[in-house]
């Protein structure tokens, strides 16, 4: 039967190239031919269907993991895939499992961390997965406070080996991904002890379970600690717990870069700053920002796909009712999601750039970069995972009743991704490491040293604490002068306000306590500022394609007029515009809608996601919407049978109890 494009008139109308936007979305045109090639090869490939998983016992769900981990594994050794295409293949296979932290914590932990002889004796084994490494720091009573944890190791000198002990039950590890079933080692972190003297958190390789039949070592005692959120979701994952009884590893097993430990037991720091052992967090948070760009596209593809197709009320004369998507409140609310999406995708790639400059930096002992990736990663991470997991709610909510249903793709959606506000760092925590990092800026202004890099603008606070906007008409709002200009002065007079506050206190401790909630209202307006700052920087580069500038251009304007707009008591209050000016913005978002409008399939068709990876029937390519949901509600298990099980049990006694009172 031939396949109806039910969004084919929508298609019709737009006015850009999407294949040059996908090249754009995707990063180049041969990162666009990896991912789509591996997002067919998942697609096709009856192992990795997922069409079920929130219909699944955790059992069975965990069982898909393993058996889909396997699998991903024989195929990359058979198809002998790129590290690229595999990281590809993990993501088109969108199962969160224990592999993520083996690759993704456990092995850049060890490059980071370990040295040179260490990384000999360990990648070899990590990348060939015959051993398989989780990243276990977190504990039963300390997650956001890391100096905070209570394991300890302590070094015996007599052995050459260090003990690792959980002495009390807070000090339990809790909560790290693939500890709980899969994993034969782990990255534990803990308090390093020698001759009696703590010396602070530490990581160390620790052996958990049996090579040959994976039961957990003497002294260790290992499980799942249970049920998450949500049906499917981030259930796949093991999330483990962990107790030691004087478990005993050899000295070697300390990751020694940032500091060693001798065979006489003494504790030597080398010239690396201690901060290099929160390394693998700043690499993953900074992977985290390009993951919201991910999570909160597909949210808006379905989104918007399902707002195209919806009709509601404003028949006239017998013809077509409205699509919803032509209401200004539906674009009001996800043409906004839509422009984030990108805005993260162009954020993530600078990140990226960030990351892998610092890290050449600190391999040429070049240190002094750190704080500012502390600072972005800590800030980014936790600006667009918020927003994305708001976001993704609001997709929701913009397809109306039906976004409910599993079969939307939504909720499950929802329930994977709303964790990423938590892990890697407590987002509220991460903003306060922002403003420490802004409050030490705004304090060294006058002392000649000048900011840089994200921070350069402060390097003009005095122009910035007086500028006036200079908008007089609503176009004049499309300036990218004009939206930097008022985000700079907005972030600096929040800054320098929280510093002056902060100069009121007797310390600075009991200020930055009393002040936090100011201080991280402060740091989200700096990092709003990076990602309009580095969106116009993405406008400035050569982008070819039929239209493809203008559409990114837009977006562009949309994200940040919208954060002007949603954000305007900041702005007002602190005299960055005026209340003609914020009027004025609202102008020109309405016909920044409009110009948008006839293109937002186009610019979703542009990430490029298969069915297969979207998951969901109001998503779907052809918009074929109603036959399929209407086909999925039968394959439910309640459906398998007419009368359901229970039928005699339940219902028919309290029917004939009924009768019986009927007729009294
Ligand atoms: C199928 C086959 C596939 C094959 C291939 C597949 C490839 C697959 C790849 C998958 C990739 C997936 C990626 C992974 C998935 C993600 C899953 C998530 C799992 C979750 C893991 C976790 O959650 S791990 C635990 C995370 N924990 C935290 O984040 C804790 C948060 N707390 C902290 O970070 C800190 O304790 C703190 C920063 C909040 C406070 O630190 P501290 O008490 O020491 O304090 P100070 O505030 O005094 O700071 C001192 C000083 O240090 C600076 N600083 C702090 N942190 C850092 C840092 N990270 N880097 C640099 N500097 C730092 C701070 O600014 C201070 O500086 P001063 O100059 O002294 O002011
Ligand atoms: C799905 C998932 C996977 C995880 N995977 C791993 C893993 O693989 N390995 C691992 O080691 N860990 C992992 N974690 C743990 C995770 O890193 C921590 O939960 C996270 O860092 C937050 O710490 P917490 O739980 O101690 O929160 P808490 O710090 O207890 O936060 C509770 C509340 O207190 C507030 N708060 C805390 N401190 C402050 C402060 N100084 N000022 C103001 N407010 C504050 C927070 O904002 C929050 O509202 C995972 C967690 C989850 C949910």
């Amino acid at each position: 039967m031939e396949e109806i494009d039910h969004l084919g008139h929508e298609r019709s109308k737009i006015e850009f190239d999407v294949e040059a936007m996908k090249i754009v979305w995707a990063g180049s045109q041969r990162a666009l031919e990896v991912s789509d090639r591996i997002s067919r090869l998942v697609a096709s490939d009856p192992i990795f269907r997922k069409d079920d998983r929130t219909i699944l016992s955790r059992k069975e769900l965990f069982n898909t993991t393993l058996r889909k981990s396997a699998h991903a594994w024989k195929r990359i050794i058979e198809l002998r895939l790129t590290e690229e295409e595999a990281s590809r293949l993990r993501f088109y296979i969108d199962q969160p499992a224990f592999m993520d932290l083996h690759w993704g914590m456990f092995i850049p932990a060890i490059k980071g961390q370990g040295t040179e002889e260490q990384q000999k004796k360990w990648l070899p084994l990590a990348y060939k997965m015959q051993i398989i490494g989780c990243y276990a720091q977190t504990e039963l009573g300390h997650g956001s406070n890391v100096q905070g944890l209570e394991t300890t190791a302590t070094f015996d000198p007599k052995t050459d080996e260090f003990i690792l002990h959980s002495p009390t039950l807070t000090s339990s590890k809790w909560w790290p991904g693939g500890l709980g079933k899969a994993s034969t080692h782990a990255l534990i972190y803990s308090r390093l002890i020698t001759d009696g003297q703590d010396h602070g958190v530490h990581g160390f390789i620790v052996q958990l379970r049996s090579l040959d039949d994976h039961l957990p070592l003497p002294g260790i005692t290992i499980g799942d600690i249970g049920i998450k959120f949500g049906n499917g979701a981030y259930n796949s994952m093991d999330n483990g717990v962990l107790r030691f009884d004087h478990v005993r590893i050899p000295r070697d097993q300390m990751l020694m870069r940032v500091s060693q430990v001798t065979r006489e037991g003494k504790y030597l720091q080398s010239d690396v700053p201690r901060q290099l052992v929160y390394g693998t967090m700043v690499y993953v948070r900074q992977t985290i920002v390009s993951d919201a760009s991910c999570a909160l596209s597909r949210a808006v593809c379905i989104a918007t796909r399902y707002s195209a197709v919806r009709r509601q009320f404003g028949s006239q004369d017998g013809g077509p009712e409205t699509q919803v998507i032509d209401y200004k409140t539906q674009q009001n609310r996800l043409f906004p999601l839509l422009a984030s999406a990108y805005a993260y995708r162009f954020v993530g790639e600078w990140l990226k750039w960030l990351y892998t400059d610092v890290t050449q930096r600190l391999q040429a002992n070049d240190f002094s970069t750190l704080p500012e990736a502390h600072a972005c990663t800590a800030g980014l991470k936790s600006l667009t995972t918020s927003a994305t997991a708001d976001g993704i709610e609001e997709c929701r909510k913009l397809c109306g009743g039906h976004g409910y249903l599993c079969s939307s793709g939504l909720p499950e959606l929802f329930a994977v991704y709303i964790p990423a506000c938590t892990y890697e760092g407590d987002n509220i925590v991460l903003l306060l490491q922002v403003s420490r990092f802004l409050m030490k800026t705004v304090s060294q202004l006058g002392s000649g040293i000048k900011p840089v890099g994200t921070t350069a603008y402060m390097g003009q606070v005095e122009h910035l604490m007086q500028c006036h906007c200079d908008v007089q008409r609503a176009e004049d709002w499309l300036k990218p002068s004009v939206i930097l200009a008022a985000f700079q002065a907005r972030a600096a007079r929040m800054s320098v306000a929280c510093a002056q506050n902060l100069s009121k206190f007797s310390s600075q401790e009991e200020g930055f306590a009393e002040l936090s909630a100011d201080l991280v209202e402060a740091a989200v307006a700096h990092c709003q500022l990076i990602v309009v700052t580095k969106y116009i920087e993405k406008l400035q580069q050569a982008i070819p394609g039929k239209g493809v500038k203008e559409q990114l251009a837009a977006l562009c304007n949309i994200y940040a007029l919208s954060l002007i707009h949603k954000h305007q008591g900041d702005f007002l209050a602190n005299g960055c515009i005026t209340p003609k000016q914020a009027s004025l913005v609202n102008w020109q978002l309405r016909s920044l809608y409009a110009q948008v409008r006839p293109n937002v399939i186009g610019l979703v068709d542009a990430f490029n996601y298969t069915d297969h990876y979207l998951g969901s029937i109001l998503g779907r390519y052809d918009g074929n919407v109603y036959p399929k949901l209407y086909e999925e509600a039968w394959k439910d298990p309640l459906n398998d049978s007419v009368v359901p099980d229970g039928y005699h049990e339940f219902i028919r006694p309290m029917l004939k109890q009924q009768l019986r009172t009927a007729r009294l």
